[in-house]
């Protein structure tokens, strides 16, 4: 069942009004420099890496951080060792917006991902041309031609999809994509409760070869381990690094 929040972010894309035209977004995105390799920055290594967020709130957790300057905080996650940086673009509920992504990426030489409720081609395209390197794809959200729809046109503009599972079948239906970059979100996007143990429930049923990310839930190095130790090749933290040191933090998570 798709989730109130979902439905609504998702509806909210599919009758956006949209200010720059189609053809003009199309032409924005591919006159772009290549997109960074995300696949290569955030293959499996003898340490766990860091995909940092750039959130200032959420509909679970509320005001998190004021953020002001979101190109300088980026910069703080790349001297602390993340190995990509992810941006809420979404600005209902986040308060996030793609000047937020452009300033990021103008600011660090790591990946980027549009981080938000993607349903169309257009907002894929507005992702690229603003310069990002990985989208958010929500299987949840997706009936599966679109989500091959966005797939495909997300591959075809070099960039690289992140898709995001929180169950057994929402995972097969990512491995029947071919996906290269699975995320399992331990939030429940309709109650917003936390199964920090989700991830080591699904984790045998990621396709060979696929880079496995655990997604929300870190608050502490312990999480960390704990997703390490049942085998994250990346985690996805907003919270601990938007309310916390960075530094401090990714240091401390790094160290796992
Ligand atoms: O702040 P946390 O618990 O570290 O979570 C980060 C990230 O996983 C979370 O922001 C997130 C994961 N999937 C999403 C989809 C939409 C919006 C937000 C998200």
């Amino acid at each position: 069942m798709l989730s109130e929040l979902t439905a609504n972010a998702v509806a909210d894309a599919l009758a956006r009004r949209e200010t720059r035209p189609f053809a003009e977004v199309e032409a924005a995105a591919l006159a772009k420099p290549a997109a960074i390799d995300a696949l290569e920055s955030l293959r499996p290594a003898d340490h766990v890496k860091v995909i940092a967020e750039i959130k200032r709130s959420s509909p679970s957790r509320g005001s998190l951080a004021a953020i002001s300057d979101p190109a300088a905080l980026a910069r703080r996650y790349e001297l602390g060792g993340a190995s990509a940086i992810s941006v809420l673009t979404e600005g209902r509920k986040f308060g996030g917006s793609l000047a937020d992504l452009e300033a990021v990426r103008a600011a660090v030489a790591l990946p980027v991902l549009r981080k938000d409720f993607i349903a169309t081609p257009y907002q894929v395209l507005e992702a690229r041309a603003a310069g990002a390197d990985l989208v958010l794809l929500i299987v949840a959200a997706l009936d599966d031609e679109v989500l091959r729809e966005l797939y495909d046109l997300v591959v075809a503009l070099g960039m690289t999809p992140l898709i995001e599972t929180h169950s057994a079948d929402e995972l097969d239906r990512a491995a029947a994509l071919g996906a290269r970059l699975i995320g399992v979100n331990a939030r429940d996007l309709s109650s917003f409760e936390l199964d920090r143990d989700l991830f080591g429930r699904l984790a045998s049923r990621f396709p060979d070869g696929a880079i496995r990310v655990a997604e929300s839930a870190v608050l502490t190095a312990a999480d960390v381990a704990h997703y390490r130790s049942a085998g994250a090749d990346v985690v996805l933290v907003g919270e601990a690094l938007v309310t916390g040191d960075p530094i401090a933090n990714l240091s401390a998570f790094l160290a796992v």
